[in-house]
């Protein structure tokens, strides 16, 4: 098992259901496994109740758009996915670009496939903390996966 710290973060990504619907799933995919983070977990095509998405989304209970959120999340399914590898968190809010696909740059997720912040394709947890709240609330322990990575000492020093 590789010992550097900070390998074994992880992050909780859903490419929501415009994603699915629109055919991104594998290329979203992709761009997480290429850039050499490892998929623990992985829910393929849930269609997530209202209750965890209001769950999921508590902090904006108060926001305008809040109510249409959990809609639009619930409308179709979504892919679930936890991710493990060095600062994980942050890298992948930077390979998904800002929550407003408007000012996402070209190269990021957003800022390549979508328009809207209503449509924005894809979720990525926010924090170190976020992360491990949003995990525990759509995956259980076990379905997590501890596995070792042949690749992982062509991608850390
Ligand atoms: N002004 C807004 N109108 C509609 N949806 C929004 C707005 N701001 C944020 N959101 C949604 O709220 C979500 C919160 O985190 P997400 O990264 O999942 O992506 C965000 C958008 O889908």
């Amino acid at each position: 098992m590789f010992s550097r710290s900070g390998v074994s973060e992880r992050t909780f990504i859903a490419i929501k259901p415009d994603g699915v619907q629109r055919h991104l799933v594998g290329e979203i995919v992709r761009r997480f496994e290429r850039k050499g983070f490892k998929l623990v977990g992985a829910v393929c095509c849930v269609q997530a109740s209202e209750e965890l998405l209001k769950e999921h989304y508590i902090d904006l209970r108060d926001r305008p758009f809040y109510g249409r959120l959990v809609k639009y999340m619930s409308s179709g399914p979504v892919v679930a996915m936890v991710w493990q590898g060095l600062d994980v968190v942050r890298m992948a809010r930077t390979m998904i670009g800002e929550t407003n696909p408007a000012e996402s740059k070209p190269g990021t997720i957003r800022g390549d496939f979508c328009i809207e912040v209503g449509k924005n394709v894809i979720h990525g947890s926010d924090s170190v903390e976020s992360a491990q709240k949003e995990i525990s609330l759509w995956f259980h322990p076990e379905e997590l996966m501890c596995w070792e990575d042949a690749a992982e000492r062509w991608i850390y020093e």
